[in-house]
């Protein structure tokens, strides 16, 4: 599975992988790429089934979508790099640090799912109503989770852009991914992880709680945890001011 990706930054300096969330694209780390290119060749990638190619038929698992960022990996030369992955590719991330260790650096994972399996059934349902009616059917509640009101409000524009990479993302592709997520629980794995890993929740996140994602913290061994207040779900795009010296402190 060849991965659509982006890739901008010195072709020499040390790679970055960036993981987008669930019906996203690579598209949606514009916020991040000015401050990262400058010392990092970085790479924003499509979960298979999202963005411009046809989704293949689900369900997908973890392991698939892990494998295809290995695949990617083994496509830029790189021995090792580091990831950057928010909510389903913070997931994606989890897996990678227990299930391919000798490939990355450091991992920063904003808002991950560590345990999604413990409502598979929200999951199945999810994958479901997509493949019944398009993302439509979703775009609506999936914008209220990711952004606060106040947010929303004043960047329209902003806004707007998520709801376009929602609605354009293939149904079988996003179906496919909540299937994989309705399966996944990371959580035996967790006290093996040995890379240097940064934790961020956002404190009104009600998509992957802050509840959820602290534990983690003392669960990954030397991990380091930030909570920001006043922001929702997709940090990364909302909050790129305060995100984004976090990321630079943490991949060095
Ligand atoms: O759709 C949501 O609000 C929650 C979510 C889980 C994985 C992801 O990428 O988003």
């Amino acid at each position: 599975m060849r991965l659509n990706h982006r890739t901008t930054g010195p072709d020499d300096a040390p790679v970055v992988l960036l993981a987008s969330s669930l019906g996203t694209t690579h598209a949606m780390w514009a916020p991040q790429l000015d401050a990262l290119s400058k010392n990092f060749r970085v790479i924003a990638f499509d979960h298979r089934g999202h963005g411009a190619d046809e989704a293949p038929p689900g369900p997908y698992t973890i392991e698939d979508l892990g494998n295809d960022v290995v695949e990617l990996l083994n496509t830029t030369g790189a021995e090792r790099a580091s990831y950057v992955g928010i909510s389903l590719g913070g997931a994606v991330g989890l897996w990678l640090a227990q299930n391919a260790p000798d490939r990355f650096h450091r991992f920063a994972l904003l808002c991950p799912p560590v345990n999604p399996a413990a409502n598979a059934q929200t999951w199945i349902d999810r994958a479901a109503l997509v493949r019944a009616e398009g993302a439509q059917a979703i775009v609506e509640a999936t914008l209220g989770r990711w952004f606060l009101p106040e947010y929303a409000e004043a960047h329209a524009e902003e806004v707007e852009v998520i709801r376009q990479q929602l609605l354009s993302t293939p149904a079988e592709g996003y179906a496919a991914c909540c299937e994989a997520l309705s399966t996944l629980d990371l959580t035996a794995g967790l006290a093996d992880i040995t890379a240097p890993v940064l934790l961020v929740t956002a404190e009104q996140d009600t998509s992957i709680p802050p509840e959820t994602v602290v534990p983690l913290a003392a669960g990954i061994p030397g991990a380091h945890l930030e909570i920001l207040e006043d922001a929702a779900h997709l940090v990364t795009y909302s909050d790129a001011d305060r995100i984004n010296p976090l990321l630079l402190t943490h991949l060095g």
